[in-house]
């Protein structure tokens, strides 16, 4: 309609480069002494808990989680187990493990909590028929494309399924910098960023899927040392709504923009032009997040 995308909040979050979030994690093992296990829980307790407010147990009950080698699989594990105390009935695939304790307990814990562990992915048609919902734990931050060989039918399976996708820090197959590139690729409808959003969750690239904020264990070092701009937590949430994107085709504005749910568009700084614009985009949260 000739209308330009305006995006009239660049620059409000800070979005991570691969090696800011290598780095990050690094620091918080080494200089702040978290384990993997702890952080990995409160990734996956976010994880579940933004997949739960977006497609609850009650009209989305059969759940199948993709795991890939690494921490992000491990988040997916942990989903697994959460979201089947949440009410889902859960499957997990799991096709290249990885022979470390950490895993290995995660595993055995899910299938304490009667998550079904599936070796072969039915087809895409099948797949449809049997879930109603999948959360990619493939790949995270440190994934490089290519994929290779062995994981591509669990990548293939994300993006040909006719099913929401919940991708857990970034969306698999993607480039952690610059996003879903020219191949066929996936198209997740929500996207759960760890700690802080790294560059493939602009809004460009992300277009209409949800994003939640989630993995609420920054400590304010981390915060100062990166520059981190986050958007606050509501009082003791896991997770949060905080960058949600939006097409609106309304009285001839197309925008693609970002804003914190819990904004009051009428008391933000900004000229007026701009806070018109986001007290139009603050009643389409309002609308959406009713449902
Ligand atoms: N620092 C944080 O914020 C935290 C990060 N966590 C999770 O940890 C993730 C990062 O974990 P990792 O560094 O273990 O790495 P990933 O889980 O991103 O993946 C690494 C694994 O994928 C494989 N891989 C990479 N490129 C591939 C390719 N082209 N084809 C096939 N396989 C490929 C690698 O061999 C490795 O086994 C984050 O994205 C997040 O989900 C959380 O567990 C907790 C804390
Ligand atoms: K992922």
């Amino acid at each position: 309609n000739g209308m330009s995308g305006n995006k009239c909040s660049t620059g409000r979050w800070k979005y991570l480069t691969q090696k800011e979030a290598t780095d990050l994690d690094i620091d918080l093992f080494n200089e702040y002494k978290f384990s993997v296990d702890q952080l990995m829980e409160l990734a996956g307790l976010s994880v579940a808990a933004a997949v739960a407010k977006t497609y609850p147990p009650h009209t989305h009950e059969s759940a199948l989680i993709i795991c890939g080698p690494g921490n992000n699989g491990g988040d997916g594990l942990v989903a697994a187990r959460h979201m089947a105390l949440f009410g889902y009935t859960v499957a997990v695939h799991y096709p290249k493990r990885t022979a470390k304790p950490l895993y290995e307990n995660l595993l055995e814990q899910c299938k304490r909590f009667d998550v079904r562990i599936i070796d072969e992915l039915p087809p895409a048609t099948e797949l449809k028929n049997s879930y109603k919902v999948l959360v990619d734990a493939l790949f995270g931050f440190s994934f490089k494309p290519p994929v290779r060989e062995q994981l591509k039918p669990a990548l293939d399976a994300l993006i040909n399924s006719d099913v929401p996708v919940c991708s857990v820090d970034i969306p698999s197959g993607w480039d952690v910098e610059n996003g879903p590139g020219s191949e066929p690729a996936l198209k997740p409808s929500l996207l759960i960023s760890l700690s802080a959003p790294k560059l493939c969750a602009q809004p460009q690239y992300l277009q209409d899927a949800k994003h939640y904020l989630g993995g609420r264990f920054l400590p304010p070092g981390i915060i100062a040392k990166y520059n981190l701009t986050l958007p606050p937590y509501p009082g003791q949430e896991q997770m949060k709504p905080a960058l949600l994107h939006f097409h609106i085709n309304q009285a001839g504005i197309d925008l693609n923009t970002e804003i914190p749910l819990q904004a009051d568009a009428m008391s933000m700084p900004g000229d007026r032009s701009l806070k018109d614009e986001r007290r139009n985009l603050y009643i389409c949260v309002r609308v959406e997040e009713l449902g």
